[in-house]
């Protein structure tokens, strides 16, 4: 066990005082970054580049060596389950991902088999393995999967989707089979996640990309159930230390109270709440990580440093957040402007926690 030399991310998600406020980036490493474009092509395509542990570990570290970042993610991707499940995932230049096969009826839900981490998804956790190494203690590493009904989305409409017609149809016209669906996506989320945390994921964020998509009471039933179900599964304690989970459903934010009764120990915000009132509606329950939105990188450094500013004087004093932005970096972001944000989160956090 390596005693981490900054752990400021992992005490900001347990409320315990920091320094500053931590910042990482969702998709830190990405198209953004030359070097990323490089050793992607190196590769040859994107599934290849998460197959190579050495490759996966070059890319999650290029972000930490330009800036200030107090986590790196583990470079893979929320599509992994479903690719073990069979369903043969592919990604085409422009398009993003799609699947050969879909799990679109009954017959073809009750085929799928929960996958073996340790064998059809092996290649995550020798990447794990040989970033924990690489970091060196410098900062933890967090493991991650997507939310049941995110990766439902992608298996029963083949790919991404704008409108969701066929996963909502199948929801209202045969909500037993998504429902054996989802139940088997928790199954293979929480074996996944605690074997991450088996092979060194220091913390581990549920991506639920698509919960925004549904109604209210849809939320309720299709989306939120399966996380509960994983926080309840998941491995809490590892190398001595507790292991924080953060919940984020893009779009999420009028269900705010709701995701912080799961037990989990934080909230990812889009740009769309203000991070001050998400802080008074769950109280002392959770941390929030978030929440700029990831266009005004596009803005001079001087406007991305005003933002900054705002969303720290909108969270306020104390330890709880953590500063990200509230989905993944552009890939036409200019890689000094994801400096400008993080140098201006270093210089103006220090004075909220005095
Ligand atoms: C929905 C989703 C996916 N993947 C992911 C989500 C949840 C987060 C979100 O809402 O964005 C999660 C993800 N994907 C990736 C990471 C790596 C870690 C990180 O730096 O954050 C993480 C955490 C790498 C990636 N995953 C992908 C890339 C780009 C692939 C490339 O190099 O061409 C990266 C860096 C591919 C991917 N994978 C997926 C999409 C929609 C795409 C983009 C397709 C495109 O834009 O062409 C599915």
């Amino acid at each position: 066990m390596t005693e981490l030399k900054n752990d400021r991310y992992l005490r900001a998600l347990l409320k315990q005082p920091v320094d500053r406020t931590p910042i990482w980036m969702m998709r830190q490493a990405g198209r953004y970054l030359p070097e990323y474009r490089a050793t992607r092509a190196q590769a040859g395509d994107f599934m290849s580049l998460c197959k190579n542990a050495e490759l996966a570990c070059e890319v999650t570290l290029q972000p930490l060596r330009r800036y200030d970042l107090d986590a790196a993610i583990l470079f893979s991707d929320i599509l992994t389950i479903p690719d073990a499940m069979g369903l043969g995932l592919y990604f085409e230049t422009g398009e993003g991902p799609k699947f050969e096969r879909k799990a679109d009826s009954m017959a073809a839900i009750e085929k799928l088999a929960i996958p073996d981490p340790e064998d059809e998804l092996g290649y995550v956790m020798n990447a794990v393995n040989t970033i924990r190494r690489e970091l060196k203690g410098e900062v933890p590493l967090i493991g991650f999967s997507g939310s049941p009904w995110t990766l439902a989305t992608y298996m029963v409409e083949g790919g991404s989707s704008k409108t969701f017609e066929k996963i909502k149809k199948m929801a209202y016209s045969e909500p037993k089979a998504l429902h054996l669906l989802l139940d088997k996506l928790a199954d293979s989320v929480i074996l996944y996640l605690n074997a991450q945390v088996a092979n060194g994921a220091q913390s581990l964020m549920i991506f639920d990309s698509w919960g925004g998509a549904l109604s209210h009471n849809a939320y309720r039933e299709f989306s939120l159930p399966y996380m509960q179900k994983i926080v309840d599964g998941l491995t809490r304690h590892a190398d001595g230390r507790q292991v924080p989970v953060t919940l984020f459903t893009k779009g999420g934010g009028l269900w705010l109270e709701a995701m912080a009764e799961t037990g989990c120990d934080a909230l990812g915000l889009d740009w769309t709440v203000d991070i001050g009132d998400a802080r008074r509606r769950v109280g002392e329950k959770v941390a929030l990580q978030g929440n700029m939105d990831p266009s005004v990188l596009y803005g001079t450094p001087e406007r991305i440093e005003q933002e900054v500013k705002s969303i720290l004087a909108s969270y306020g004093n104390g330890s709880g957040h953590v500063f990200n932005l509230g989905h993944g970096i552009h890939q036409h972001v200019d890689p000094e402007h994801a400096k400008a944000f993080i140098d201006s989160v270093v210089k103006h956090s220090g004075q909220y926690h005095k």
